[in-house]
């Protein structure tokens, strides 16, 4: 069971306040303040390069922000972060990257962190859990390159869940990722949120994840351009089964109907933008 963060810190499971990123010559984020509360599940959406995954990356500590702060569960990101409470699932790697490790040992190795730097007791079986939460509990003792790219990404979010996160951040986890692996990944995710996880995850699309999203934030050239209610999925285009989203369109449909004008088509490519 997953324990909403809150109720361990009183503090939202994300909090952003006036963060800067300069990657290079690049002023890549420019004064983003973003909040994410414990149980909700919040979408990242915006053009590519508009600054999604510096967002991501910068919330989990990988890139440190030129101005403002990050704090996770209640805590300024660093080495005071619980990090074993905090799952994170990158953008594009593969889980194979030319090392001969099984799905298992792949899985496993999301147990180390900070001050883990040994298998707690009982690994194998959490590391099976987790395996079997994504789909793959067969396929354990594989390596992970005779795995199809989206069974690797699954050993992926499995990685990240095999801690039994209570903040799970994901980077377009089913970007290119096949039919099956998104409806194992949009089942678990329900299962989870269902027990109070609360994610921050990029979408290009909200797809499978469409009716667990309670909000979405919509970058664009480093700013928040959008907070609030999800793009509502519309049944149109060729066949009735086409209910993906496409928040990348210059308005965003609304739950309610309403829709939001976001000054102009977001799914430009922002790097090609002069
Ligand atoms: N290491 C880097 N050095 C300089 N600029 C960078 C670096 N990494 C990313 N950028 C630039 O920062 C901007 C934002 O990139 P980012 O990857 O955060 O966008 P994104 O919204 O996640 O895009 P996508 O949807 O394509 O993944 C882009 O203009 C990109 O070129």
């Amino acid at each position: 069971m997953t324990v909403p963060a809150d109720t361990r810190t009183g503090s939202p499971a994300v909090d952003v306040r006036g963060v800067h990123v300069h990657l290079g010559a690049s002023h890549v984020l420019r004064g983003i303040d973003l909040r994410v509360d414990a149980g909700e599940v919040v979408a990242l959406l915006g053009a590519n390069g508009s600054g999604k995954s510096t967002l991501v990356r910068t919330v989990v500590g990988v890139l440190p922000p030129s101005a403002g702060t990050v704090d996770l569960l209640g805590h300024r990101v660093g080495n005071a972060v619980p990090w074993g409470r905090v799952g994170y699932v990158p953008q594009r790697v593969t889980a194979a990257a030319g090392v001969p490790s099984t799905a298992r040992e792949v899985v496993a190795s999301g147990l180390l962190h900070g001050r883990r730097l040994r298998l707690p007791r009982g690994w194998r079986g959490l590391a099976a859990d987790a395996l079997d939460q994504v789909g793959l509990a067969e396929r354990a003792d594989e390596p992970t390159s005779r795995l199809s790219g989206g069974q690797q990404q699954r050993v992926l979010i499995a990685r990240a869940l095999v801690r039994g996160p209570e903040l799970l951040v994901l980077d377009e986890p089913v970007a290119g990722v096949d039919r099956p692996s998104q409806e194992a990944f949009a089942a678990t995710m329900t299962r989870l949120v269902g027990d109070g996880l609360t994610v921050l995850v990029v979408l290009h699309e909200l797809g499978e994840l469409a009716d667990l999203i309670t909000r979405a934030v919509v970058l664009r050239h480093g700013k928040v351009v959008h907070d609030g209610a999800p793009p509502r999925p519309h049944a149109s285009h060729d066949d009735a089964t086409h209910d993906h989203v496409h928040p990348h369109t210059s308005e965003l449909p609304l739950r309610s109907g309403t829709r939001v004008g976001l000054g102009g088509p977001l799914d430009t490519d922002e790097e090609a933008r002069p």
